[in-house]
């Protein structure tokens, strides 16, 4: 059946991975010591750091060396997830920081959106990181957001691999039942979880990927880029 809704993993499917982990990262992490010296005590950021263990949001050094610890090892944490889109928003704004969409990416949000295929997002990225990357990214138009119909994130749907999280998913946008669902990601886990919740699920192999097994090939249609979706599919 064709897809009524395409839901978008980000990170590894629409964009690449090295722009998370050798731009965004980074950015984050050189923007933190003046963020923190600035604003540790106010109101605007005591809900980022209040979000944190205790032990870690006691002093701007446990702080840190939690958060620098956390994105060597890439821990999808929340409130460390939420941190990082608040610190990433001067970048947007100033457009030090713009997404580099995969080509493919762009013209195919513009044909779906023609062809009335709704376009929701579920990242471990914060709701809020994630509009801030739709908002800005190399695309024509740059920003994507008005074509996108809903956001998701660890926080306001769960796990990324829990069936769970994706039936809470659709639960939110009951007149499409999951099998008109076709949900795109980097991550094999996430397909899976995908799957048992109903949807159909494809991984989406993006260069600088993590390879794909040969399993994971013979049990799941592996796609190079969104072209390769037919209009049977969506
Ligand atoms: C949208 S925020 C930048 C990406 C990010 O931090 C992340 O963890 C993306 O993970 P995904 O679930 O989109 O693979
Ligand atoms: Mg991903």
């Amino acid at each position: 059946m064709p897809a009524k809704v395409v839901l978008l993993d980000i990170e590894g499917t629409v964009c690449p991975i090295s722009f998370v982990k050798d731009v965004l990262f980074p950015y984050a992490l050189e923007a933190l010591p003046d963020t923190l010296k600035a604003q540790w005590d106010s109101p605007q950021f005591s809900k980022y750091r209040d979000a944190f263990p205790p032990e870690y949001a006691a002093t701007q050094t446990a702080f840190t060396g939690h958060v620098e610890d956390l994105m060597r090892r890439d821990v999808k944490a929340p409130y460390l997830k939420s941190l990082q889109g608040y610190l990433w928003e001067r970048g947007y704004r100033t457009g030090e920081l713009k997404a580099p969409l995969f080509p493919d990416v762009a013209p195919k949000f513009a044909s779906w959106t023609a062809d009335k295929v709704q376009i929701v997002i579920y990242s471990s990225g914060s709701v809020p990181a994630q509009k801030l990357l739709f908002e800005h990214t190399n695309g024509e138009p740059a920003n994507l957001i008005p074509m996108i119909t809903d956001f998701f994130d660890t926080v306001n749907a769960g796990p990324k691999t829990e069936a769970s999280s994706y039936e809470k998913i659709v639960s939110q946008h009951p007149q499409y039942p999951a099998g008109e669902w076709l949900f795109l990601s980097d991550n094999v886990k996430e397909v899976e979880a995908a799957k048992r919740a109903g949807m159909q699920s494809y991984i989406v192999e993006r260069p600088g990927n993590a390879d794909l097994s040969e399993e994971s090939r013979r049990q799941h249609k592996v796609i190079k880029s969104f072209d390769e979706l037919a209009k049977t599919e969506h």
